[in-house]
């Protein structure tokens, strides 16, 4: 009798024990997994691609039904870096973007706990997207960084109890940790990579935009045989401007005339402050003729401008010098060529534009022979 009753309890002390080696297996192998997809995540090289992986891969490590991103987006900053990438977010129903707090607030309301329990349609039917297996159990975690409110991350699973334990309190205040810190970590990131590019006086790119851009644009055009037009444009007198009119009065021109120029442009070609007053424009695609229409445009855009500081006119005109590159299969320059021959010989016309009389354009043929190493100094 007391050896069953022994028998008995060995074999519910084995069972409990096996059960147990059999959660730690399943936890650490949940570790791993985890250690993996945050690994991963610190690896994404991009906004979009790091958004990506959070509704694609969490779903697979974490062998869930759902996963969605709601994120506040009040300055429009996210959405601006998401359409660099050409990540369209409506074709992302998992990621919500709210730019207005209140209306985050109202839908939303602020998560300021996670909530891990059963899925109720009228109060949790928004965090996820409807026509998908049905939820019985979710986790909606506030994301934040530094004190700052990010958003939520919400799971979904089919099954019921998905979410329960302390071990898995920790988890998920650890996964929301993880996230939130990837998250503002590539805004970072990307928000310096953008100002770098970008004159801060004029809110036009800057010349390393232009010397980064420039190549990619004469690969293109010599993958396509297509046209390359360039245009330098200067300011006339902007010496006399800051002379008679003030510095700050001088800065306002540069700032004024830059969108000027800006509007008259496509939203792909380039437009960078070179230095001082001077402006570079790429227009891809473009040949002489249409490129010599676009810079005449531009000078009448911009003589006509009525610019007024402190409640004087300032007359400005500009004067443009524009070239036009096709590659040549049979004598093809270097990228590096074509970028120094195409500056150097806008340039060349722009100095022929100020000897001529200024407020005006000239354009000259890229020369045929090579005689250039440098882009202008
Ligand atoms: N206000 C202001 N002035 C600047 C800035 N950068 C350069 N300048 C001024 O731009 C002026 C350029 O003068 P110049 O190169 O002599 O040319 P210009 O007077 O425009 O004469 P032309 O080009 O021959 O028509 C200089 O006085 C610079 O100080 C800036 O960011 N703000």
């Amino acid at each position: 009798m007391l050896e069953n009753d022994l028998t008995t309890d060995l074999i519910v002390l084995e069972s409990h024990i096996s059960g147990l080696f059999d959660s730690i297996r399943k936890g650490s192998s949940m570790l791993k997994d985890f250690q993996t997809f945050e690994m991963r995540l610190f690896d994404q090289s991009s906004l979009g691609e790091m958004i990506r992986y959070i509704l694609d891969s969490a779903k697979a490590v974490f062998d869930l039904d759902q996963v969605t991103l709601c994120l506040l987006d009040e300055s429009g900053e996210l959405s601006q870096l998401l359409a660099e990438e050409s990540f369209d977010p409506a074709h992302h129903r998992r990621l919500t973007l709210l730019c207005d707090k209140e209306l985050f607030s109202v839908k939303f309301g602020y998560v300021l706990h996670s909530y891990l329990g059963s899925f109720v349609q009228e109060h949790f039917g928004h965090f996820f997207v409807s026509d998908a297996i049905p939820l019985a159990h979710i986790a909606i975690i506030p994301l934040y960084q530094r004190g700052e409110y990010l958003g939520t991350l919400n799971l979904g699973s089919s099954r019921p109890g998905r979410f329960f334990g302390s071990i898995t309190d920790d988890f998920l205040a650890h996964l929301s940790m993880v996230v939130g810190i990837c998250l503002e970590n590539r805004l970072n990131i990307e928000t310096i990579r953008r100002t770098s590019y970008v004159d801060t006086l004029t809110g036009v790119n800057n010349r390393r935009f232009l010397e980064q851009r420039i190549g990619e644009e004469v690969a293109r055009c010599q993958r396509n045989s297509d046209p390359l037009t360039c245009l330098f444009l200067d300011i006339d007198h902007f010496k006399s401007v800051n002379d008679k009119y003030g510095h700050l009065a001088g800065d306002s021109v540069l700032s004024i005339v830059a969108k000027a120029i800006k509007n008259q442009l496509r939203n792909n070609d380039v437009l960078a402050r070179y230095g001082g007053e001077e402006f570079v424009v790429l227009l891809s695609n473009i040949d002489q003729s249409t490129g010599c229409e676009i810079a005449e445009r531009i000078r009448r855009n911009v003589q006509s401008l009525k610019i007024t500081f402190s409640e004087i006119t300032i007359p400005v005109t500009l004067s443009i010098g524009l070239t036009t590159y096709r590659s040549d299969r049979r004598d093809p320059l270097t990228i590096a060529e074509a970028a120094s021959c195409l500056i150097n010989t806008a340039d060349s016309a722009l100095y022929q534009a100020k000897n001529n009389g200024r407020n005006r354009i000239e354009y000259h043929d890229i020369p045929r022979d090579r005689p250039f190493a440098l882009l202008k100094a």
